[in-house]
């Protein structure tokens, strides 16, 4: 880690009309850091990744990013080439549907590669070995490469989809629910192959969900959000081990015993 956040969030509120989608909310988040958005559906979860993601223009508050050259840029004021091109090649998105991060007509190797030719990757040969090398870390075997995602399983697809985002090596991975929809096995799966990527790569990331065995397995910090504020944030182990805000109380009660 070094000394300096990643990305700086302060005040940020987004309202849809009168209607309140976050409000004034504020962290930091350090390279190699996973944080955990966690609370019930509507909660603001999703307007925030959002927000944060440059995918939806905040109402007011700013959201600056430390740079590979490290400078800190604020997000809405980079021009809109300049946001397309942090997304494609520090950043990922892994959306909860598969379809929705990959192009379903095109074959496997092409979702990854493509990534790649994006970064100015010209070399066929490489992209091709590139492609090989990220499908079988994500546990999909080489001659799956030319099949089409829409060939494959919604876990295999999933994978494919982490790998599509994780093949150009970036620093901050938003994810939106990445198990969710999938079965109980193939989300045990799926959540072990994703805590050993994170690890190994370094990256941050900011993962969205309602299911608390993911916050606890996945991150180290946990944000917990009702009615689009914040109402606790901390350590995972100590949120979710010794909740304070009765709010949390009555999430991790009423979820984790079962
Ligand atoms: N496009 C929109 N127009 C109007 N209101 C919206 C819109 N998107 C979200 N909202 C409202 O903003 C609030 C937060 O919604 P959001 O989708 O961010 O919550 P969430 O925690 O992600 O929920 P879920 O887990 O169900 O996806 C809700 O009251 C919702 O109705």
């Amino acid at each position: 880690m070094t000394d300096e956040p990643l990305l700086r969030v302060n005040s940020l509120s987004k309202f849809y009309g009168s209607r309140v989608g976050c409000e004034d909310i504020s962290f930091d988040l350090w390279p190699g850091e996973v944080l955990a958005v966690v609370g019930e559906s509507g909660s603001g979860k999703t307007t925030l990744l959002n927000c944060l993601s440059t995918r939806l223009m905040p109402t007011s508050g700013t959201v600056t990013y430390r740079m590979r050259d490290g400078a800190f840029r604020d997000l809405y004021r980079m021009s809109e080439a300049e946001r397309r091109f942090l997304m494609r090649t520090d950043w990922g998105f892994v959306h909860q549907n598969p379809a929705d991060g990959l192009r379903m007509t095109v074959s496997a190797g092409a979702n990854v590669g493509e990534r790649l030719m994006a970064v100015g990757d010209r070399h066929y040969g490489n992209i091709r070995a590139t492609a090989v090398d990220w499908l079988s870390r994500v546990e999909i075997a080489e001659d799956r490469i030319d099949d089409e995602p829409r060939a494959f399983s919604g876990g295999m697809r999933q994978r494919l989809q982490i790998a599509r985002n994780l093949v150009t090596g970036p620093r901050l991975v938003f994810m939106d629910e990445p198990t969710g929809g999938l079965d109980v096995s193939v989300q045990a799966r799926l959540l072990d192959l994703l805590r050993g990527l994170v690890t190994d790569l370094g990256l941050a990331a900011i993962v969205v969900t309602h299911d608390l065995a993911v916050a606890r397995l996945l991150s180290q910090r946990m944000m917990v959000m009702k009615d689009g504020r914040v109402v606790e944030t901390g350590l995972t182990d100590r949120v979710l081990d010794d909740p304070r805000a009765p709010y949390t109380q009555l999430l991790v009660s009423s979820i984790l015993q079962v």
